[in-house]
């Protein structure tokens, strides 16, 4: 592994120190370190049409360049539990594999407001749940995977933004009919074959829009 990164990048999970810097809603910023601006620049220059019907726009993140970094290091029969990664990166998070593949898994994130009572509140004393309107419980999906293969961009957006993602803790993929990338793939795979994870890294990277006008090294007393 390279040297570890700067604060704009934060390192993860569990077994990694956690470097996070953040407060409230906004990001502390600090250059990206060097090893990753190349990355980072060419996955901001990626051009998308989200579905067939839109325009191709040139540029990921809305002629902005992506201002963080998030570095997972997965060792085979690790994994991350089913989530959503929140408003903070909507609306498109990207994420490029390094070293081994894994299998992206997304299911749909149910939603059943719990009714109102006439006071406005129910058995609880809680309010009713807020409908996300973009996520109305009336689309649900089957269960999925993507392989994402080493060296790979995957791209979150849109209605799947909304839903749950994980990562499960095995050693071995089988891989079945239940990944929906199948025919993208540079290794294709025979229906039921087994392939056997490796140490992968992940760089999920997106555009933060709010960053606070702060310097961590002023904030610690250092020069820079
Ligand atoms: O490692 C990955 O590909 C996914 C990581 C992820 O979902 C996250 O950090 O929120
Ligand atoms: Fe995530």
């Amino acid at each position: 592994m390279p040297e570890p990164p700067g604060p704009l990048a934060t390192f993860s999970p569990r077994n990694h120190p956690c470097i996070l810097i953040g407060i409230g809603a906004g990001m502390i910023p600090e250059p990206l370190p060097s090893w990753l601006q190349d990355i980072v620049a060419r996955v901001s220059a990626v051009s998308v049409r989200v579905t067939e019907e839109s325009q191709t726009e040139p540029y990921l993140f809305g002629a902005q360049p992506a201002n963080h970094v998030l570095i997972n290091e997965y060792e085979p029969g690790q994994g991350i539990m089913p989530h959503e990664d929140g408003p903070l990166y909507h609306p498109i998070i990207a994420t490029v594999s390094l070293g081994g593949h894994t299998v992206l898994r997304f299911s749909p994130k149910t939603q059943h407001p719990r009714p109102a009572t006439e006071a406005g509140a129910d058995d609880d004393g809680a309010p009713p749940d807020p409908v996300d309107p973009l996520c109305p419980a009336q689309t649900p999906f089957e269960p999925f995977g993507l392989l994402l293969e080493p060296n790979s961009l995957v791209l979150v957006h849109g209605l799947l933004y909304q839903h749950l993602h994980c990562i499960e803790e095995l050693t071995t993929d089988t891989l079945d009919a239940s990944i929906i990338n199948a025919s993208q793939l540079q290794q294709p795979f025979v229906p039921g074959e087994q392939r056997v994870r490796e140490t992968r890294v992940s760089l999920t990277i997106r555009r933060v829009p709010k960053v606070a006008k702060l310097n961590i090294n002023r904030l610690l007393g250092k020069q820079r």
